[in-house]
């Protein structure tokens, strides 16, 4: 049921989004003018309908459509890899998840995803603009309840609770890992993620030194297939590399 409050988009013809958050009467919405959104409430999710003699359908989003469409400041991570880094850590519902940085708050939404109702998400961010902008995101994706921002260096600061995982979307992970045996339970999961494979040895080199387990390094290839009339055959349009992953465990230190 799409409800009063709720962010939905409506989708076109042509495949286009446009998003609007449902409001008591009319709303101004970008590409179509003013709809009348007291339509769309109360109709099913998948709903369809006419504005100005064109068929759309009013959808509520995924939450790779929420990462997709946020604002973006810093480069956000894909959807198919955060997804990759929410499994592997193996997140469930009741976890707390440290992450740094924040960025623009996409990987956040996913990881937040996955805890959510009862686990948290704690972002520390050195940058405050940063940790503002993914506010705002992660206010808009209506997830805010199930997080926290904490303004700080990874590398030195401490977030103030026990984490279950802690993911790291940031140049130079290794130099985290020492704080992080702070705050990162026994058992506890790690991710990284990185661009270039020199920092992919730094991370996995660090976590070695340091007796981590189950030390995997990944990159993560996904094609999207085109079905045409005369063939099918992967879209001239893929993405090609996006980021090394890295994941491991903490062992007990006694
Ligand atoms: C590539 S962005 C993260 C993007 C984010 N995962 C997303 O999907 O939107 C890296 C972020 O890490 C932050 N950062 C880098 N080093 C940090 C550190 N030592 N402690 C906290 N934040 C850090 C940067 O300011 C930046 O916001």
């Amino acid at each position: 049921m799409l409800l009063e409050g709720d962010l939905i988009y409506l989708l076109d013809s042509k495949g286009y989004r446009h998003w609007l958050t449902l409001g008591n009467g009319m709303v101004r919405v970008q590409g179509l003018g003013v709809v009348d959104s007291s339509k769309i409430i109360g109709q099913e999710d998948g709903y369809a309908l006419s504005i100005a003699g064109k068929t759309f359908t009013a959808l509520k989003p995924m939450i790779g459509d929420l990462m997709q469409s946020l604002e973006r400041g810093p480069q956000i991570i894909t959807p198919k890899d955060a997804a990759t880094i929410a499994f592997r850590l193996g997140l469930r519902a009741g976890e707390t998840v440290v992450e740094a940085g924040v960025g623009s708050g996409a990987l956040t939404m996913a990881l937040i995803n996955s805890v959510m109702p009862t686990g948290r998400v704690i972002s520390m961010e050195f940058r405050e603009e940063f940790a503002r902008g993914a506010e705002k995101n992660i206010k808009r994706a209506g997830l805010h309840e199930f997080w926290e921002v904490k303004i700080g260096d990874i590398r030195k600061d401490n977030p103030g609770v026990m984490a279950d995982a802690v993911s790291l979307d940031m140049p130079d992970p290794q130099l985290a890992l020492d704080n992080i045996e702070a705050f990162l339970r026994p058992g506890g999961r790690i991710s990284a993620y990185v661009p270039n494979t020199n920092q992919l040895a730094d991370v996995v080199h660090g976590l070695e030194d340091r007796n981590y387990i189950e030390i995997d390094a990944l990159e993560n290839i996904q094609r999207r297939m085109e079905v045409h009339p005369g063939g099918v055959r992967p879209s001239f349009e893929n993405l090609g590399h996006t980021g090394y992953l890295i994941f491991a465990r903490k062992p007990s230190r006694n």
